[in-house]
């Protein structure tokens, strides 16, 4: 069985936030606290130790109680520069991502990714769970900056972006890799919502099923 105590988290909060009107998204409030911040007290209990990928305001995150690391990789590449970060730093035999977008995540994240990793012997575990399709259904997809990392995977991570990759499907599918699925009766369909925009966010803020 894998321990929490295996595990470190990663707040990945060092993106652009172009949508969002070039802010730093980590640090606009929610519920009363900052994005990033309410996200490292989601993941802290599920995990043995948390770190924070941040790319601005860097002692506005070390206040917030745990390592802070900006991106390895220069010019804001992507996600996958938040997990090079996230791994290069990494001690502990696992690494999960979250985005600090999506403030509603599973409190069960980082026991079912797990349990999924051992079931498939699976490198890397990503999460899967609903998301409301253009036709405005509600639609099971990958989540993709939900990622349960192995260590050794970081060699293959630090060559797929030196040769200039930064997609997360187009990496992941070089590993034994396993979709860890958030749909079950009870879960919260909401769990993955994603505030991109600030209008996202405030309508995120006002959904009733998304307290802790
Ligand atoms: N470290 C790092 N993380 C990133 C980067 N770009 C996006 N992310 C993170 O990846 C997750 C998903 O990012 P998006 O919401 O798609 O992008 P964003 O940069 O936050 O916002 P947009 O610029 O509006 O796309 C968020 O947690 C971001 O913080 C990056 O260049 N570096
Ligand atoms: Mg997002």
């Amino acid at each position: 069985m894998i321990s929490s105590q295996d595990i470190t988290g990663l707040i990945l909060a060092g993106g652009r936030g172009s949508r969002m009107g070039g802010v730093d998204k980590g640090l606009q409030p929610f519920k009363g606290q900052p994005l990033a911040l309410h996200a490292l007290q989601r993941l802290q209990p599920q995990v043995g130790q948390c770190m924070l990928n941040a790319n601005r305001s860097l002692d506005t995150y070390q206040g917030f109680g745990a390592p802070v690391h900006p991106d390895v990789l220069p010019d804001y590449a992507g996600p996958l520069a938040g997990f090079l970060t996230g791994l290069s730093h990494c001690t502990t035999e696992w690494l999960l991502t979250v985005p600090c977008d999506s403030p509603c995540f599973p409190l069960d994240l980082a026991q079912r990714m797990t349990a999924a990793a051992q079931q498939a012997s699976a490198t890397i575990v990503l999460a899967a769970g609903p998301e409301v399709g253009r036709d405005g259904t509600l639609q099971v997809r990958p989540q993709p900056v939900f990622a349960l990392l192995h260590r050794s995977v970081l060699p293959s991570l630090q060559a797929f972006v030196a040769a200039g990759g930064r997609k997360i499907d187009a990496w992941t599918a070089q590993h034994p890799q396993a979709l860890c699925t958030f749909d079950a009766p009870g879960d919260n369909v909401q769990a993955f919502a994603n505030a991109n925009t600030l209008q996202e966010l405030m309508a995120l803020q006002k959904m009733p099923n998304t307290a802790d």
